[in-house]
């Protein structure tokens, strides 16, 4: 099976604070792997040094390799050609990737001319269908602001697929919607990624939101991978305090649930 993602040994700095350290993981074609820790864990500067998108004054070191492209060090014409079509991103916050001046048409249809689609307006309604949008003539038409946030995201995802990426990176993308248009994100993602063959890395602070999606977890702490291994042994027998402190509160809040 060939790494679509291979990062090792990758640290984060801000001048001498170190954000993330020393981590590595691998997400092959078709596999899914959640990264997992509460706010500040280094989930989201992880996922934004796989882009080469780290913010001013924050440096990488180690390996990230997309495909076969290594990203730290990378120019930005090689990052420019990996972006896309070797990993896409969705974050927290659909408005983030939308511009809210023009209709969703014509920025789903951005991303899809990009990377060779010839086929106009037809491509972008099937791109809108395939994130199963209801009515996507309407949604074609209109602007950001007036859909939901459960629509917006499912813009979002359509214009992360557009360039069909071997890698697709869902940054908390169901934490700012309500559960159960969560719940129907997160049954639209697993779709598309088991119908793609794409990997999938899915990061979140909820073990529950990750149960549902991944099948291997990595648990970072402070900016350290403190463990990782098959969900299910993990949640059965967690080997960390970490870890299991995580279990625990999403056993507690499920109980609560069930018996509410
Ligand atoms: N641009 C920056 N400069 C300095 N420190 C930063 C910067 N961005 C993030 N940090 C710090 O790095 C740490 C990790 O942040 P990160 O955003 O990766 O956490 P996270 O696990 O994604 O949290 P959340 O779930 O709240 O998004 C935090 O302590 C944060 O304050």
């Amino acid at each position: 099976m060939t790494a679509v993602l291979s990062v090792s040994g990758l640290s984060v700095r801000a001048g001498d604070r170190e954000l993330v350290s020393d981590v590595s993981f691998s997400v092959d074609a078709g596999e899914r792997l959640g990264l997992i820790g509460e706010s500040g864990s280094g989930k989201s500067l992880t996922a934004l040094a796989v882009l080469g998108l780290l913010p001013e004054g924050l440096t990488a070191s180690g390996s990230v390799r997309l495909g076969s492209t290594e990203v730290i060090g990378a120019s930005d014409r090689a990052l420019t050609r990996v972006r896309g079509s070797s990993a896409a991103i969705v974050f927290q916050e659909p408005l983030t990737a939308l511009d809210p001046l023009m209709r969703i048409g014509s920025q789903v249809a951005a991303p899809l001319k990009r990377f060779g689609s010839r086929r106009g307006r037809p491509a972008v309604l099937d791109a809108l269908a395939e994130v199963k949008l209801d009515d996507p003539e309407r949604i074609a038409r209109a602007y950001p602001h007036q859909i939901s946030g459960g629509q917006r995201q499912r813009v979002a995802i359509a214009m992360a697929l557009a360039c069909r990426p071997a890698l697709l990176i869902a940054d908390e993308p169901t934490t700012a919607l309500d559960v159960t248009v969560q719940a129907d994100v997160l049954t639209l993602l697993d779709g598309l990624v088991r119908d793609r063959g794409m990997g999938l890395l899915f990061i979140s602070h909820d073990l529950a939101v990750v149960s549902k999606v991944t099948d291997r977890v990595v648990v970072l702490e402070h900016g350290v991978a403190v463990e990782r291994g098959v969900l299910t042994d993990l949640l059965r027998a967690p080997q960390h305090p970490y870890t299991r402190s995580l279990v625990a509160a999403a056993r507690t809040l499920d109980s609560a649930l069930e018996w509410s």
